[in-house]
This record gives C-alpha cells, sequence and structure tokens, in this order.
C-alpha cells in the first residue's frame, strides 16, 4: 500500500474503524468520536436506536425486538449500512458543519495491511455513503507507527505490533514501507474469550461478557510474582445460580497460552521473512505495542520473557493509529528524502 501524503494532507477526517471501537479525527477539531463499534436496531421498524457506548451496554441484555450488531470484525466492514449508520449518527452534525466549509469532503480510512480489495472496498463504501467524496486507505502498522512517534520513515527497522479486538498485526517497516509483515486472528477479545471458556470448562461458571477485568488484573500479577487470586462472579453451569470463584494468577495465565504463543509465532514469523540487517537493528530498538490490547497486563512482560527483545507500549497505544492518519492530514509527516539525516 503505497501512501501518498500529497492526497492525504488535502483530507478533512481521519477514521479507524476497528472491531471493538471507531475513533473519527476532524481536522482543526481533533478526536471527536471515541467510540465502541456498535448498532442497536429496532428488529420490527428498522429504527436505529442506539450507537456506541449506550448501545454495548445494551449487549445481552435486549428483548426479542431489539439486535445488538458489530458491523465491523476482523479490521473489515462486514455490514456497510449499519457501519453507515452508526458513523452518520456518531459524527453527523460535526461532520455536516466541515462538509459544509469543504463540499469536497476527502478522509482517509485505516485498513490492514493485507486488506483484501473486498475489504477496501468496503471501507471506502462506507465512508463515501457518509459524503465523502474521495477516501484514501493507509495501513494500519504504519499509521499506528507514525501516531506512536516511531521512526518509520528511516532507513532502519521499526517493529510494531497493532494489538486490535480480533486481529493483531506485527510488522517490520523501514523507509517508510512494511518490509515483513503477518497477521494472525488473535487480539483482546480472543484472550477474553479463552479466560470466559476456561473459566467455564474448569470452574461451571458462566461469566458475564464484561466480567473479566479482575482476570485481566491478576494477568499482572501472574507476569510479577503476587499470587493474589482474582475474585470472579457469574453463574453456576448447572444451578443456575450466582456463584464467585477465585482464580488463581497462575491459573489466569495457563488459560490464555493457546492465543499467546499464537502472538510469539506470529513475531517470529516476521522475523525469519525479515533481512538479517533490519533484524540487526531490532536488538537495539525492540518491539513496540499498540492498539487497545497492548494494555493487557502482563503482556509487554511475556513478549519480553519469551523473545528476549525489549518490549514498550506506545503512549495512548489504543489511538495510535487514527493519531498517525492524523498526523498526515496535518502534513507532520515529511515526504521520504533519502538524504535526510536522522
Ligand atoms: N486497559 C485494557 N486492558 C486490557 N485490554 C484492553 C484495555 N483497553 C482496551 N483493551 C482491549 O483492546 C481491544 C480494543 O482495542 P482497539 O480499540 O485497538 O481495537 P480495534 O481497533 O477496534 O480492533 P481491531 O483492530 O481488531 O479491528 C479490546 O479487545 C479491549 O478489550
Amino acid at each position: 500500500m503505497t501512501i501518498r501524503l500529497d492526497q492525504l494532507r488535502r483530507c478533512t477526517v481521519a477514521v479507524d474503524l476497528g472491531a471493538a471501537r471507531t475513533r473519527v479525527h476532524l481536522k482543526q477539531a481533533g478526536l471527536v468520536v471515541d467510540e465502541p463499534s456498535v448498532v442497536a436496531v429496532n428488529t420490527y421498524s428498522g429504527a436505529l436506536m442506539a450507537v456506541g457506548s449506550v448501545a454495548e451496554r445494551m449487549t445481552g441484555r435486549t428483548p426479542a425486538h431489539i439486535r445488538v450488531i458489530r458491523p465491523v470484525t476482523g479490521g473489515m466492514v462486514v455490514d456497510i449500512d449499519m457501519a453507515q449508520r452508526m458513523l452518520r449518527a456518531m459524527v453527523g452534525g460535526k461532520l455536516r458543519r466541515a462538509w459544509r466549509r469543504r463540499p469536497m469532503l476527502r478522509a482517509a480510512v485505516c485498513v490492514p495491511y493485507d486488506a483484501d480489495p473486498l475489504a477496501r472496498r468496503a471501507a471506502v463504501e462506507t465512508l463515501a455513503g457518509v459524503g465523502a467524496r474521495r477516501v484514501e486507505l493507509v495501513d494500519a502498522p504504519t499509521s499506528a507507527g507514525i501516531g506512536g512517534g516511531l521512526p518509520v520513515q528511516r532507513a532502519e527497522a521499526t517493529m510494531i505490533l497493532v494489538c486490535g479486538a480480533t486481529t493483531t498485526q506485527v510488522a517490520v517497516l523501514s523507509l517508510g514501507a512494511i518490509v515483513s509483515a503477518t497477521t494472525v486472528p488473535l487480539g483482546g477479545e480472543t484472550i477474553s474469550n479463552a479466560l470466559v471458556q476456561h473459566l467455564r470448562n474448569e470452574h461451571e461458571l458462566i461469566l458475564p461478557s464484561q466480567a473479566v477485568r479482575p482476570l485481566h488484573i491478576a494477568l499482572a500479577s501472574a507476569a510479577g510474582s503476587s499470587t493474589t487470586g482474582a475474585e470472579v462472579h457469574g453463574r453456576d453451569v448447572v444451578t443456575g445460580l450466582a456463584r464467585t470463584v477465585v482464580v488463581d494468577p497462575a491459573e489466569v495465565r495457563s488459560a490464555i497460552q493457546a492465543p499467546l504463543t499464537g502472538l510469539l509465532d506470529a513475531v517470529r514469523t516476521v522475523l525469519h521473512r525479515c533481512p538479517p540487517d533490519l533484524v540487526a537493528d531490532l536488538v537495539d530498538s525492540g518491539m513496540t505495542l499498540t492498539g487497545g490490547a497492548a494494555l493487557l497486563p502482563g503482556l509487554d512482560t511475556s513478549m519480553r520473557q519469551h523473545t528476549g527483545m525489549s518490549v514498550h507500549i506506545a503512549e495512548e497505544p489504543a489511538v495510535c493509529a487514527v493519531k498517525g492518519l492524523a498526523a498526515m492530514l496535518d502534513g507532520a509527516v515529511r515526504p521520504l528524502s533519502l538524504t535526510g539525516r536522522r
């Protein structure tokens, strides 16, 4: 994917349409939307009932006539109509004002680096549906790298992990482009699902979808030396009654071993495909975690222990991708100059 900085500078809106959250940055206004990518609709009338955090709170609590929909998954818009309605409801008034100022509204959207033509088309159509006359696509590792303040333009390796809700992209960049990369269908949601499944299998406890937070905190204990257990409340599989279970941090760690191994395999695959000169650069610079799941307690420590590389978490990792797009819109990213000094 070639980034056209001159075209990006002419864009007014930057959008990161994620499986978990949607983020919109407007030129001169900043980040105007950072909401869950969720829509609630009335199945009888088809009317939109709620979007964002209000719709997310309805998950698992709806009567038969209300359906909660996630129009984006795996970095791809799977329901264009719902995604358009969600975006319109989230940015409606703000976007209309921007559109009035610039009738030729141009938007920049980040997509997975390996997005197929269908996924790209879906992203373009979604933005076209909310008024964009032209849409520029930027790959997520590059925009997250720029947003995380990494020197992706230099003639040296930068390793970045974009840890989303349903996918993780691992990439090594040099001279402003991806040299080696892979995507795995693992993310924050996968890890939460592994924990929910473990509780069900080993403790016969059904955990509410939003109750995995104490287990996340236990992961931090497992990475350190603390042995404090995590207390979780759920419903007994057999009796259906409410029950509390204390889970040992080591047990939590072992429950997420499979997704964690998948992430480590992805890092190894990318390093294997990378030219030796770039791998040598990474000895000093290590890797940087971006995306919301980078905040999973203990993920950085675990990566460090298993790869032997230094691991950093970017500042505000969840918004790195949209911040990177915003930097390109604002002209803060200079075109690559091979004669430029470091
Ligand atoms: N403090 C936190 N601790 C643990 N996990 C977190 C934290 N904050 C966010 N997450 C996880 O990060 C994920 C969301 O990250 P992000 O917003 O980058 O995803 P996305 O871009 O919407 O997803 P994708 O890239 O898969 O489309 C969720 O799975 C969420 O559980």
